[in-house]
C-alpha cells in the first residue's frame, strides 16, 4: 500500500501547525465555521499559513457557508484545497474553481458509489462519522469495514481517530488518507505536539506494514 496521507484538522495556532509539519503531516485543516470550537478568523488563518514550510497542504473547511463568505476567505488566505463539510451540492462545491474534497457523514443508508458519481469533480471524499445535528469533529468513529475498496475517488477516513486506533482503521479501510482533530488535542482547538507526532508515526508504521 502506498503511504497513507495525514491531515491534522482544526488547527488554530501557529505552534500547532509547525508541530504538524515537523511530525511529517501532509496537510493541515483550518475550520471556517463560526459555530466550531476550532473556528479561525481569516487573519488567524493567514498567519498560520504564512508560518508553514513548503509542501504542507493547507485545507480550508466550510460548512454551508455563503459564496460571499467563501470568496472573502479565499481572497484573504492562500488555501490549497477546499473541504466542504455541509450539504453543499456538487455545483456549489465547483463554483470556486479550486480543488476540493467533499465530506460525507456515514449514515447507515448512504450510497457511496452514487455520491462519488455525483461529486466526480472532487479530488477526494472525506468519510466522517454520522452524529445527528453535528456536522463534524465528533470524536466518534464509524465502522471502518464500511469503507469501499476500489473507490472511484480517493477516500479519507475521519472520525474518532487517535494514535492508538489509527493503524487498525487503516488495516480495515485501506484509505488514501486519514484525518484527525480531537484525537490529537489537549482541549478543543489546542493540539498536543506529542500526540500529533505519535499519530503521524502510527500512520507511517501502519502504511508500511
Ligand atoms: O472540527 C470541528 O469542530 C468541525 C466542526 C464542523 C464541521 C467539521 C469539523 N471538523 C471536520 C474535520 O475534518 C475533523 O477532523 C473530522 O470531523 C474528525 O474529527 P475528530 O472526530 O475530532 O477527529
Amino acid at each position: 500500500m502506498a503511504n497513507v496521507r495525514v491531515k491534522i484538522c482544526g488547527i488554530t495556532r501557529v505552534e500547532d501547525a509547525l508541530a504538524a509539519a515537523a511530525a511529517g503531516a501532509d496537510a493541515i485543516g483550518l475550520v471556517f465555521y463560526a459555530r466550531s470550537p476550532r473556528a479561525v478568523s481569516a487573519a488567524q488563518a493567514r498567519q498560520i499559513v504564512a508560518a508553514l514550510p513548503p509542501f504542507v497542504t493547507t485545507v480550508g473547511l466550510f460548512v454551508d457557508a455563503s459564496p460571499c463568505e467563501i470568496e472573502e476567505t479565499l481572497d484573504a488566505v492562500p488555501l490549497d484545497l477546499l473541504q466542504f463539510h455541509g450539504d453543499e451540492t456538487p455545483a456549489q462545491c465547483a463554483r470556486y474553481r479550486r480543488p476540493y474534497i467533499k465530506a460525507l457523514r456515514m449514515r447507515e443508508d448512504i450510497d457511496l458509489a452514487a455520491i462519488a458519481g455525483d461529486y466526480a469533480g472532487a479530488r477526494g471524499l472525506l468519510l466522517d462519522t454520522y452524529v445527528a445535528g453535528v456536522p463534524g469533529g465528533t470524536g466518534q468513529a464509524f465502522d471502518w469495514t464500511r469503507v469501499p475498496q476500489e473507490p472511484s475517488l480517493p477516500l479519507i477516513v475521519a472520525g474518532g481517530l487517535d494514535a492508538d486506533n489509527v493503524a487498525t482503521a487503516i488495516a480495515a479501510s485501506r484509505p488514501y488518507g486519514v484525518d484527525v482533530s480531537g484525537g490529537v488535542e489537549q482541549a478543543k482547538g489546542i493540539k498536543d505536539a506529542a500526540e500529533i507526532a505519535r499519530f503521524v508515526a502510527a500512520v507511517r508504521g501502519a502504511a508500511v506494514a
